[in-house]
């Protein structure tokens, strides 16, 4: 029987992430550590004779055109790099917010390069992958095998993955897009500009309780500027803290996305109901880390 082309394409979750400096060429160089939910979006892939894509699901409609979007980028770069590639058509199942900190786009465009490597007998380690990975977006190289790491640069520095313990999550979105140029630009850095000196916590091989001790040493410097371009996100993080036992909330990304980690799935999951009743069309999850 031959395995079904699918995949899940998690949401991806900057724990932490400090801002090094601002490069010459405008990237930000960045040290965070990331981890995937599981929650995501779902990516199937048809063989077929040409590449294609439908897109379905609650947010689709906010995907943007087909033609645009990043599984076809990536794929189209694959292709560029890999003579005869087989592919077909995707079909793609959207839940994920976008434009949200989470990078779904990304993780979609990764999930579409780890079926197309299935597809065509590509080991993941193969640099035709990689390369379009990066190609695609900062963020696609660490979704292309979704395991908690540190991430450096632009994204492009992937750490060995980590064995992080399981984290009890909600993740909040008040359905306001952000996109992640805007919240770099209201940093405010010029090229160049060096920020070094920011000590990272070493996160390898940490347990549950001394993790926890080091991402709130931590923090995300996009946060202050997400908030100055959407304040809501300052109310997100507030409505997180006021939940019963809520050990840390932070913004993921670029945001909006905010997220809380409790001690166990009971605490996360009554804390996602509070959430919820309290902002009925905001999107609410109650989830898992590593
Ligand atoms: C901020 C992060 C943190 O993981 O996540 P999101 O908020 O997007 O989820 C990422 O660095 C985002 O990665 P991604 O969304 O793939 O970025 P790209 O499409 O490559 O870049 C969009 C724009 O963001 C800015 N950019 C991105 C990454 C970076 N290290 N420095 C930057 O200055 C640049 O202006 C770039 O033109
Ligand atoms: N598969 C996709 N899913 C979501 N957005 C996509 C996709 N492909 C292209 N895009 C575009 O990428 C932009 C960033 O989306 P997304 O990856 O959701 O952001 P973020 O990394 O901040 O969560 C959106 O504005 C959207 O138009």
């Amino acid at each position: 029987m031959p395995q079904p082309l699918a995949t899940r394409a998690p949401a991806k979750i900057n724990l932490t992430l400090h801002v090094l400096g601002r490069r010459a060429d405008g990237y930000h160089d960045l040290v965070s550590l990331v981890a995937f939910a599981g929650t995501g979006d779902d990516l199937r892939l048809d063989p077929g004779p040409v590449l294609a894509l439908q897109v379905a699901g609650p947010t689709a409609p906010q995907a943007g055109s087909e033609a645009d979007n990043l599984v076809l980028k990536a794929s189209r770069l694959l292709a560029e790099r890999i003579a005869g590639l087989k592919a077909g058509t995707f079909h793609l199942t959207k839940r994920l917010p976008v434009a949200a900190g989470i990078g779904g786009g990304s993780s979609d465009a990764a999930a579409a390069l780890r079926l197309l490597a299935r597809l065509n007998d590509l080991p993941l380690s193969h640099s035709a992958l990689h390369e379009a990975a990066r190609l695609t977006g900062a963020d696609v190289p660490v979704c292309l095998e979704p395991r908690a790491r540190i991430m450096r640069g632009a994204g492009e520095e992937l750490g060995l993955p980590l064995n992080l313990p399981r984290l009890f999550a909600v993740l909040v979105n008040p359905r306001v897009p952000v996109e992640t140029p805007a919240v770099f630009k209201a940093l405010g850095l010029q090229p160049g500009q060096d920020l070094r000196g920011t000590v990272h916590p070493d996160l390898a091989g940490a347990s549950s309780g001394s993790l926890l001790s080091s991402l709130k040493a931590a923090r995300n410097d996009l946060e202050a500027p997400a908030m100055s371009l959407q304040p809501v996100i300052g109310e997100a993080l507030d409505l997180m803290r006021q939940t019963e036992n809520c050990r840390l909330a932070r913004m993921s990304g670029s945001g909006a996305t905010v997220f809380g980690l409790y001690d166990h799935c009971e605490a996360a999951a009554a804390a996602a109901k509070r959430i919820q009743s309290k902002r009925p069309h905001w999107w609410v999850k109650a989830t898992s880390l590593r």
